[in-house]
């Protein structure tokens, strides 16, 4: 199959199961988002996918071969992480350099464009810079190697806004022009959607949601009015979420609401956006009260 295969994998730290019976494909040519809570396991995941780490169970296939020390097809990949891989005595320029050695072709010239746009000096050595230019820097990088695969673990830490809109405008002009596949893991939902084509949502180790975010977004209803109007219209359809405001109430309905049933002029269907509807999907029992 073509793409990245990701089968029954499971990951176990001592005994604690951080991932259980993942499946999913990535296509080429896309833009994925890879959305849980805190702890859910994205970086596990990321971090398997690209060979980082080790599955106890299951496989990662690129175009029908398996990953596991393949290096032809890990230098299709390139994972960006929250960790730091670089020598802090070395000056940024010369680190270009050696992401050269181990994926070669890599753009220099994108990079001192993409430098000079986020105000970044190339003369600079590593240790010495901010958090958010930290991720500035290594955002470069990925968007500069010739990898046909680009993960990306929270991929703007410590960025300021300004900086998070020049990134995203960057991805996605980069993905245009090359066609190349971004995943990437973020808790900053509502500015990455316009972003993403398809979503998968992990909570606790499996997925929970895996399809186009247009898709995903189409099920998802928020039905408001009157507390007694709106649980007589939502009984028995997919109710996953619920706010409530003195005697008004609102749920979050995920799948097909009923055709059948007459909306009472009281209350009224809307669409939650997807940070809306992750929120409810991923909440806690007790988060929910
Ligand atoms: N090396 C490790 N040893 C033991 N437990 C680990 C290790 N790495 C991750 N975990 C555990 O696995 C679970 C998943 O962690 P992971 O970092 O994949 O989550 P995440 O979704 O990326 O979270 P966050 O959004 O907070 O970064 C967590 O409970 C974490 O404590």
């Amino acid at each position: 199959m073509e793409g990245i295969v990701v089968k029954g994998i499971q990951k176990n730290f001592g005994k604690k199961t951080v991932l259980q019976d993942v499946d999913l494909q990535i296509k080429p040519g896309k833009i994925y988002g890879l959305l849980g809570r805190n702890g859910a396991g994205k970086s596990t995941l990321l971090s398997i996918i690209a060979n980082r780490i080790f599955p106890n169970m299951g496989t990662i296939t690129l175009d029908g071969q398996t990953v596991f020390e393949n290096d032809k097809a890990l230098g299709q990949m390139y994972l960006m992480s929250e960790r730091n891989l670089y020598s802090k005595s070395s000056k940024l320029k010369h680190l270009l350099g050696t992401t050269e050695l181990l994926y070669g072709n890599f753009d220099y010239e994108y990079a001192y464009q993409l430098a000079e746009k986020f105000s970044l000096d190339l003369n600079q050595k590593f240790g010495k810079l901010s958090t958010g230019y930290r991720s500035i820097f290594k955002l470069i990088v990925s968007l500069c190697v010739p990898a046909k695969y680009i993960l990306l673990d929270e991929p703007v830490l410590g960025l300021d806004a300004n900086h998070r809109e020049l990134f995203y405008r960057e991805m996605v002009d980069n993905y245009v022009k090359t066609g190349k596949t971004f995943v990437i893991s973020t808790h900053l939902i509502e500015e990455i959607t316009n972003s993403l084509e398809h979503i998968f949502i992990i909570k606790n180790g499996q997925i929970i949601i895996d399809g186009d975010v247009e898709d995903v977004l189409n099920k998802a209803y928020l039905v408001s009015g009157p507390a007694k109007e709106v649980a007589q219209y939502t009984a028995g359809l997919n109710v996953i979420g619920q706010e409530k405001l003195g005697n008004i109430q609102g749920d979050y309905v995920f799948g097909k609401l009923d055709s059948e049933r007459v909306l009472p002029d009281t209350v009224t269907v809307e669409k939650p956006n997807l940070q809306k509807l992750f929120i409810n999907l991923t909440n806690t029992k007790e988060e929910n009260k």
